[in-house]
């Protein structure tokens, strides 16, 4: 195609008033495109706020419903599910993640009996929480994350989500052929209508300092976890990650983090064509909380067009902990 030269192009004309700018704007955002990530503890009654994340905090079973009812009232269609394990009941092999009188369970119940199809429960499928060395799977006595061994216990895991009302489960450990194994015990089940939503491609990332804290897993992790999760170097492997998750089950995939992998995010759009969901991770949040602290920027602003560009790039839906305050503010 051939276009206009100077000055009959001036593409500023199209800039000029604001009903113009509405006119050509290539990408929307609005609440429905928001998944609210939210921290469940113990207790009644109770708000834990979280230092390393400003502005965010742990609620118990009876106050996540409030948060629910919030996330309806703004338009947010889902919410995602993340335990603070107490010390106490943290194993070498997560085996609290089996029970299913556990953190996760209870706050899904007690929201899908509030609330029913009103809004959307994702739970989080990894042992990192639940751990009492913060990996994300089972480990053999070098401290190496052990693949098919950790499969059987997820595909547990995932069972006792649905069982207690999850609408989609998220598998976040990036262990192989997971995906497959539990989309066949949740058919088995009698669960078909449940869906996956694959971390597929989840890169081992300094972004993640803050969830740790917010699910207690901080000081309990020892080294790293680069032999599961993806090197920040590789894209052409991300696209594996998501065909074989595809392949195995998955109705919809995600790349985590955000903002840095939105290349990733583009790519894989544009190869699979299928629903991808970014992560913008709890680093990334307090990055913009510290810009707004260090008056290095306005916080409205700086959530609005992060969470733009992921549309952008071509996302369904972003998990970000300014998901509340974001749909606000595109309710205003
Ligand atoms: N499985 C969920 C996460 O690891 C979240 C990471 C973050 O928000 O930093
Ligand atoms: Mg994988």
């Amino acid at each position: 195609m051939t276009q206009a030269a100077f000055p009959d192009l001036r593409l500023r004309r199209t800039r000029r008033t604001g009903w113009s700018r509405a006119m050509v704007r290539e990408t929307t955002l609005s609440p429905s495109n928001l998944i609210w990530p939210l921290f469940v503890c113990d207790g009644a009654g109770a708000e834990e706020p979280i230092s390393s994340l400003p502005g965010v905090s742990r609620w118990s079973v009876d106050r996540i419903v409030d948060r629910a009812r919030d996330a309806v009232a703004a338009g947010i269609p889902c919410l995602a599910l993340f335990p603070y394990t107490q010390a106490d009941r943290r194993t070498e092999d997560g085996s609290e993640a089996l029970n299913p009188d556990n953190l996760m369970c209870r706050a899904t119940a007690a929201i899908k009996q509030a609330l029913g199809d009103d809004i959307g429960v994702l739970t989080d499928v990894a042992l990192d929480p639940y751990t009492s060395h913060g990996q994300d799977g089972l480990i053999d006595a070098t401290g190496y994350v052990l693949n098919d061994e950790t499969v059987d216990v997820l595909v547990g895991q995932a069972l006792n989500q649905a069982r207690a009302g999850a609408d989609i489960i998220a598998p976040s450990d990036m262990m192989d052929g997971r995906i497959g194994a539990i989309r066949e015990a949740l058919e088995v089940e009698g669960f078909c209508h449940v869906q996956i939503m694959s971390y597929a491609a989840k890169y081992a990332s300094a972004f993640y300092g803050p969830f740790r804290d917010a699910v207690g897993s901080r000081g309990l992790l020892k080294g790293d976890k680069k032999t599961y999760q993806m090197d920040p170097a590789n894209a052409e492997e991300a696209l594996r990650e998501v065909a074989q998750d595809l392949a195995e089950g998955a109705d919809s995939v995600m790349v985590k983090p955000g903002l840095p992998y939105l290349d990733i995010v583009r790519a894989v759009k544009d190869h699979f064509a299928v629903p991808v969901y970014a992560y913008q991770v709890s680093g990334e949040y307090a990055m913009i909380e510290a810009a707004v602290a260090a008056g290095a920027g306005d916080r409205d602003a700086l959530v609005l067009e992060t969470l733009l560009a992921f549309r952008r790039a071509g996302a369904s839906g972003v998990l970000t902990y300014h998901a509340l305050h974001a749909a606000r503010l595109l309710n205003e």
